[in-house]
């Protein structure tokens, strides 16, 4: 499929020793950077405008923090599509719930999905457009795309706000029409009071229009409701956020190492979609005395040889783990709490053990819910769900200078 002009696409190839994964395959990496700056960003060690192939590769390695891969990117010739045949009557596996467990700022409803239809659209969007290539080859497992907000300016043109939707950033560009007409959907899906108006907020923020009248209103999400000659102003702590979309893709056996996401680069409030195949996704508390150390380690690991930023499990709380099915076409929330003090991950299985039906409630409460396959006597009814290819869309919001790549001195190891 062609690109579209406006954007400019890197596809990175690691040449260096330690982008070489375990398995001596070579990962290739997918990054867009749109190039239709409003504004160019000046720094000591380079502009915005640069082209990707300026940009320190590292960076943006299939084995950087940002990227948490640390698998090949090969698709095993055979997975069992069924239970481990290993697993004796007797043992205990864990048990992924299905409603969102009791993490403080975490937002799963199970009901509240994308429709088929739009899921299958955009699937077959970002499969085509990245991750295929002309021969319906796969040739990356990741993607990341960033939103470009203007930086001061204060006053934005009307045209500007009509190309303004649910993203919360009405003068920003750089994703592509349809992550930014699935935000838009998103922000209708969770609106309060399914979502607190405070997270809806915080995910989309709204902006006020001034009118000549001085009289402010709320934006409709797609379009504006001004007329042409009203004077426009937006606070520029909305003008100036800009979203990074990262797709992940993932065969059957590959997960993403337990990790927070990047606290230098990135800010609260992050909204994970997951497409065609579903998955558990593993919470894992950072005890109290180490959330410090543990958000120092995530801030300054992000040019590490490190393999992922994952958290050493000297960090975690063991009785505070929770796992959540995540199934096709969901929709999950982190923010506060949830973003910060827990972790999130995707063990590398290929298929998961999930509740079925209702709750799942065994254990006592602390660690999580574990029970043998066939445990009638606890009431507990659990599936075998095998993995299949699971796309999945993250959108974060970007903090203020985290799309400059080398122009903060905190993302550099010199
Ligand atoms: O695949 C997912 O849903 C999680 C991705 C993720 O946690 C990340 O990219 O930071
Ligand atoms: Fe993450």
């Amino acid at each position: 499929m062609k690109r579209k002009p406006d954007l400019v696409e890197s596809i990175i190839e690691s040449n260096s020793q330690k982008e070489e994964n375990h398995h001596g395959k070579r990962m290739r990496f997918h990054v867009e950077i749109p190039t239709s700056l409003t504004t160019t960003l000046d720094t000591p060690q380079g502009n915005a405008s640069e082209t990707p192939n300026d940009i320190d590769v590292d960076t943006f390695s299939s084995l950087s923090p940002d990227s948490l891969f640390d698998e090949a990117f090969t698709f095993p010739s055979s997975f069992p599509a069924s239970p481990p045949l290993h697993l004796h009557p007797d043992e205990k596996v864990q048990i992924a719930l299905r409603t969102a467990p009791p993490i403080p700022g975490l937002f799963f409803d199970p009901s509240v999905r994308l429709s088929e239809d739009l899921a299958e659209e955009l699937a077959g969007y970002c499969m085509g457009r990245y991750f295929n290539d002309d021969d319906g080859k796969r040739r990356v497992n990741q993607v990341m795309l960033f939103e470009r907000a203007p930086v001061d300016q204060e006053t934005v043109t009307e045209d500007a706000v009509s190309c303004g939707s649910g993203s919360g950033c009405p003068t920003s560009t750089g994703l592509p029409p349809p992550l930014l007409a699935l935000l838009d959907k998103i922000s209708d899906l969770i609106r309060p009071p399914l979502l607190s108006s405070k997270t809806h907020e915080l995910l989309f923020p709204s902006f006020a229009l001034y009118t000549g009248t001085g009289r402010s209103e709320q934006v409709p999400r797609s379009g504006h409701s001004a007329t042409s000659t009203s004077r426009i102003e937006t606070h520029s702590k909305q003008t100036k956020q800009a979203r990074q979309a990262i797709l992940n893709l993932y065969a059957p056996g590959e997960g993403i190492s337990p990790h927070v996401d990047l606290l230098r680069r990135f800010g609260d409030g992050i909204i994970g979609v997951s497409l065609c195949g579903g998955c558990v996704m593993r919470f894992e508390r950072i005890r109290e005395e180490r959330v410090e150390e543990v958000a120092e380690r995530a801030s300054w690991q992000s040019r590490s040889d490190s393999p992922s930023s994952s958290v050493d499990s000297v960090f975690l709380s063991n009785s505070n783990v929770h796992e959540l099915y995540l199934p096709p076409n969901s929709i999950i929330v982190l923010s506060g709490e949830a973003r910060y003090k827990w972790t999130h991950g995707i063990e590398r299985r290929t298929g998961d053990w999930v509740s079925y039906g209702d709750e799942v409630n065994v254990g006592d409460g602390e660690g999580l819910p574990q029970a043998t396959p066939n445990d009638s006597n606890l009431g507990v009814k659990v599936e075998w769900i095998p993995r299949t290819t699971r796309l999945s869309i993250t959108f974060r919001w970007l903090l203020p200078g985290a799309d400059i790549v080398g122009g903060d001195t905190s993302d550099c190891e010199q």
